[in-house]
């Protein structure tokens, strides 16, 4: 479970990304966490996984404090930030076998989850090849296997789908689903409505860096009405463009 309490990050006078906020998340479920560009998101998951230190709140992790025991609380995430980071120099097995390493996978299990992981998102035929030949969508999929490989209790990706192909995507939103049915988190950022209609039990939607609400999709409906999740998301959020003139293309 993913608990937050009273989260604040403050980067300046003027940039308050993320303003008091409280999310409870439970275990068995897809969570998305929906909001404009620049509304907090990539902050709080930063927060979460413990890549920047928050101004001031909790977060606890199955019960453990972040901040106290950041090493326990690590080794039950599995994490994919907006722009993974990846060694260039090294081919994609090393990566994947120095993940291994760091988080003690068995050789028999990294063998067979590895090799079904790298099947499933066809990365199989590259993986002996230095990573600086990777495209991008390449990058995503290793990242992928890479937060994947180790069975985390927890797992947390930001905009995962973006810049994989259909078939890569269809697979990834299978595995969250699964991996949540397994009696896992899984939380993750998007801006496709369809992608969040379609595989999230729950959406928490943040707009100027406080949650506006959290719950089903039907709970959302039953607030505000049966629309569509794209126009409850822009009620919710109040970006409804209705003022833009848009005959100024014409
Ligand atoms: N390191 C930083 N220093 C200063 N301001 C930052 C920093 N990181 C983020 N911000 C600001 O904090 C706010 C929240 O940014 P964040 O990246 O969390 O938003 P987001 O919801 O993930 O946006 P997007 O959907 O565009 O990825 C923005 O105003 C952003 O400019």
């Amino acid at each position: 479970m993913i608990e937050i309490v009273g989260l604040t990050k403050v980067f300046s006078e003027k940039i308050i990304a993320v303003d008091n906020i409280d999310l409870k998340i439970n275990e068995g479920k897809v969570v998305g966490f929906l909001g404009p560009n620049g509304a907090g998101k990539t902050t709080t998951l930063n927060m979460i996984v413990g890549l920047c230190k928050p101004t001031s709140g909790k977060i606890f992790i199955n019960g453990i404090d972040v901040r106290e025991e950041p090493e326990k609380v690590k080794k039950v995430i599995g994490f994919v930030p907006d722009e993974p980071l990846l060694f260039e120099k090294i081919t994609g097995i090393s990566y994947l076998n120095f993940i291994c390493d760091i988080f003690e996978v068995p050789l028999e299990e990294r063998r067979k989850r590895g090799g079904w992981l790298l099947q499933a998102f066809k990365l199989l035929d590259a993986i002996k090849d230095p990573i600086s030949t990777y495209s991008h969508g390449m990058r995503q999929k290793l990242a992928l296997i890479s937060a994947l490989i180790h069975k985390p209790k927890i797992l947390i990706l930001d905009e995962p789908i973006v810049g994989l192909d259909p078939e890569s995507a269809s697979i990834l939103k299978q595995i969250m689903k699964r991996h949540a049915s397994n009696g896992n988190l899984v939380f993750f950022t998007t801006h496709i409505m369809e992608i969040a209609e379609k595989i999230c039990d729950e959406i928490a939607i943040i707009d100027k860096g406080k949650i506006v609400f959290q719950g089903t999709i039907n709970e959302l409906r039953q607030l505000k009405g049966d629309k569509s999740l794209e126009q409850l998301f822009l009620e919710v959020t109040k970006s409804e463009n209705e003022e833009i003139d848009f005959s100024f293309l014409d």
